[in-house]
């Protein structure tokens, strides 16, 4: 029970994007995601078969610990049962969690928890979004590749309006996401932008 499929760890970086964005954190990201977004850039659009898959103890993983907050990224974090448990396990060292998901599978996680809600049901039209999901997350964070991503979730982003709307460019087409991303902040000014910091910073 007490332990879990890890692709990587590392600590005392920073938070590259959303909400959060430049705050010290630690990562733990988990293993396996069958979503399989063509501009995954962790590896994960082909399933990710070979990539690093090695079960851990939560006491291992705790010990490693070094900053204030630890995000939880994947691969998709809520393919796991054992998420409430581990998220319960960092938060009794006094820190605070949040989670990057693509908010397509969901456990009944603890309401402490930060959720960073990126969906991916118009680029994986297997995995939409479950419904409590739209309701629990904190921030929406939308990778814009065309723009219509915007129409796409129109309904949801009206609805849930009140959490922060971050339009993230995808990165391998910056140079026209970019500026595709600026435009839309000005027809949609109270949403916000996120560039993925760590990219440019080269950290993790
Ligand atoms: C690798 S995903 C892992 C967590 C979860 N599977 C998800 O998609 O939210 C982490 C974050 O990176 C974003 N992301 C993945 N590939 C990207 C890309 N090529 N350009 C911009 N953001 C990307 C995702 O939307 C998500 O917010
Ligand atoms: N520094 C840093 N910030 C991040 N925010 C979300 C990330 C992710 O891959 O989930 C990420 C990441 O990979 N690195
Ligand atoms: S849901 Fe997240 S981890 Fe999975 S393929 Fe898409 S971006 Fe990658
Ligand atoms: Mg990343």
């Amino acid at each position: 029970m007490f332990e879990i499929p890890v692709h990587e760890t590392f600590q005392c970086t920073i938070q590259g994007e959303g909400y959060w964005v430049g705050t010290p954190v630690d990562f733990i990201r988990l293993a396996g995601c069958p979503v399989g977004c063509p501009w995954c850039d962790t590896g994960y659009a082909d399933g990710g078969m070979n990539l690093p898959r090695q079960v851990r103890s939560f006491d291992s993983l705790i010990a490693e610990l070094r900053s204030p907050r630890v995000v939880i990224s994947g691969g998709e974090p809520f393919i796991y049962s054992q998420l409430p448990a581990l998220i319960k396990t960092i938060e009794t060292t006094g820190r605070t969690v949040s989670i990057e998901t693509s908010g397509c599978f969901w456990q009944d996680i603890p309401n402490s928890a930060w959720i960073t809600l990126s969906p991916k049901h118009h680029v994986s039209p297997k995995y939409p979004v479950v419904p409590l999901m739209w309701k629990r997350a904190n921030e929406i964070k939308l990778v814009i590749e065309t723009g219509t991503e915007l129409e796409f979730y129109a309904e949801y982003l009206e609805l849930y309006h009140q959490i922060p709307v971050f339009l993230q460019p995808e990165w391998t087409q910056r140079d026209r996401t970019f500026p595709l991303v600026l435009d839309l902040l000005k027809q949609f000014p109270h949403y916000r932008l996120s560039v993925q910091v760590h990219k440019w910073l080269n950290v993790p």
